[in-house]
């Protein structure tokens, strides 16, 4: 019989997933571990650095909340446009001598080119340079100024730049708080010198959107009597004007909307726009274009729009027989244009329609007119600008080639002009007509014997429309 098989030696002793230290394991750990101490330590400069920053940058923004004071403008406003004329006029020659501001010199500069029309005609062209983006230091009335102007491209929604990158721009002033009252002295400064820019101007206004803007330079007035109408026309519309002009109040003791419409309508060429134009420029007022048809305008822009006019201007729609025919139905959901015709009639005189506005309308087919557009209280004041009269024509004839500066004798022109008014009577009776901006480009065309002698040809039919034209 075999021997039993000797016995199997103990099993190792299991060593301790963790040794038996005395407390617990990372004080030791550290301690031995050299690598692991520099680590910390370095936590710890990173962690004082951060705080030491955090605190410094909390301190300067307390303090600069409390030690300076910012004014933004952006290129919305109209402040800004009057802003970087300021700073291109106290910049340039003419004010640098002026003791109430004093540039650093700006490394970012950008050109503004200018050009000066003389009264003899001819016109000379200068550059300006003005602050460009970047950052700026002035001293205004013994203050130092930083100013800050940054432009970014930014896409317009709605309005005429519906969809376009537009450049928008900002500028912001910065000063110590102690001089903000500096903000609106430069302000006031800004404007007056903008507002003489302006000073007998016409500044023509386009929707940006829901606002209204300043649409290129201001324009020169054009004189009231260089659109020559019907004789009386002009007085009739001018008086109605007046007359609502003064009565605001008699309108509030009613309680009756402080709005009023006008519609010219006639053939092409009649002067109605321009009429428009040289009206609100020999009141004062301003024009602000609005286009029904512009794409992006929808009815609660319209309505915003319309309500929100700048102060002394006409609101005038042209063509408003293109962007609606006779509630012509062109789709399920609506009609041609993105505003609807509901939605015009409301912003025209609705419950949520503005006060104090003075709307002209024009047209050439006043027959396609809806009768809700031209019902009173929407058009107030309705005339026919036609074509050209004979005494029209006479006049328009001697504002051509009379005047003090004519080369022409007063006597010619006058006998000119009656040869003229008399042909112009033949040809009425004959049911043939001219537009007065055929006659316009005729008489530019021509010396005055030779617009008389080939004005004939100008006339056709009582359509209204010219073989010029054509
Ligand atoms: N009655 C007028 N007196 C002086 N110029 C005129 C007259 N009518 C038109 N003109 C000249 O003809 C051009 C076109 O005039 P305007 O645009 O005002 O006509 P309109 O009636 O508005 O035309 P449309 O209906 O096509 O818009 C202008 O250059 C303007 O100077």
């Amino acid at each position: 019989m075999e021997s039993p098989p000797p016995p199997l030696p103990p099993p190792p002793p299991v060593p301790d997933a963790v040794p038996h230290a005395s407390g617990s394991f990372l004080p030791s750990f550290v301690a031995d571990n050299q690598l692991f101490q520099g680590g910390l330590g370095l936590m710890g400069i990173g962690a004082a650095v951060a705080v030491a920053r955090t605190g410094t940058l909390w301190a300067s923004n307390i303090l600069r909340r409390r030690m300076l004071v910012s004014l933004e403008i952006d290129n919305r406003d109209r402040a800004y446009e009057w802003f970087l004329a300021w700073m291109a006029h106290r910049t340039s020659g003419a004010a640098s001598a002026s003791r109430s501001v004093s540039w650093i010199r700006s490394h970012e500069l950008s050109v503004e080119t200018m050009i000066e029309r003389r009264p003899n005609g001819s016109s000379s062209v200068f550059f300006q340079l003005v602050a460009g983006p970047g950052t700026h230091w002035f001293k205004y009335r013994g203050a130092w100024m930083q100013v800050k102007r940054e432009r970014e491209t930014r896409s317009m929604m709605g309005g005429q730049q519906a969809g376009m990158s537009v450049p928008w721009e900002t500028v912001t002033l910065t000063t110590l708080s102690r001089d903000r009252r500096l903000f609106p002295q430069l302000l006031a400064e800004a404007r007056d010198l903008g507002m003489q820019g302006q000073e007998g101007k016409l500044v023509i206004h386009t929707a940006w959107g829901i606002e209204w803007r300043p649409f290129g330079k201001p324009r020169r007035k054009r004189p009231l009597q260089s659109v020559v109408l019907e004789p009386g026309m002009s007085d009739k519309i001018e008086q109605d004007i007046k007359a609502f002009l003064s009565r605001r109040q008699w309108y509030a003791d009613r309680g009756i909307p402080y709005r009023r419409g006008y519609l010219l309508h006639g053939p092409p060429g009649s002067g109605k726009t321009s009429y428009i134009q040289a009206l609100a420029g020999s009141f004062s007022y301003d024009i602000c274009l609005l286009n029904l048809s512009e794409r992006g305008l929808a009815d609660d822009k319209l309505n915003h729009l319309l309500s929100n006019a700048p102060e002394r201007s006409f609101v005038l729609i042209e063509d408003v027989d293109a962007a609606f025919n006779k509630r012509v139905q062109t789709s399920a959901d609506g009609y041609q244009s993105s505003v609807t015709f509901s939605g015009l009639l409301n912003a025209l005189d609705g419950v949520a329609s503005g006060e104090e506005r003075i709307i002209f309308m024009t047209t050439n087919h006043l027959e396609r007119l809806d009768p809700a557009l031209i019902r009173p209280g929407r058009v107030d004041f309705s005339a026919l600008i036609d074509n050209a009269s004979p005494a029209q024509a006479r006049e328009l004839f001697q504002r051509f080639y009379g005047g003090a500066n004519s080369q022409v004798a007063a006597d010619d022109v006058e006998v000119l002009a009656r040869k003229l008014q008399e042909m112009a009577e033949t040809k009425l009776k004959n049911g043939e007509t001219v537009s007065m901006a055929a006659l316009q480009g005729h008489f530019i065309r021509h010396s005055p014997d030779e617009a008389v002698a080939r004005c004939p040809e100008l006339f056709v039919s009582n359509t209204g429309i010219l073989k010029k034209d054509l």
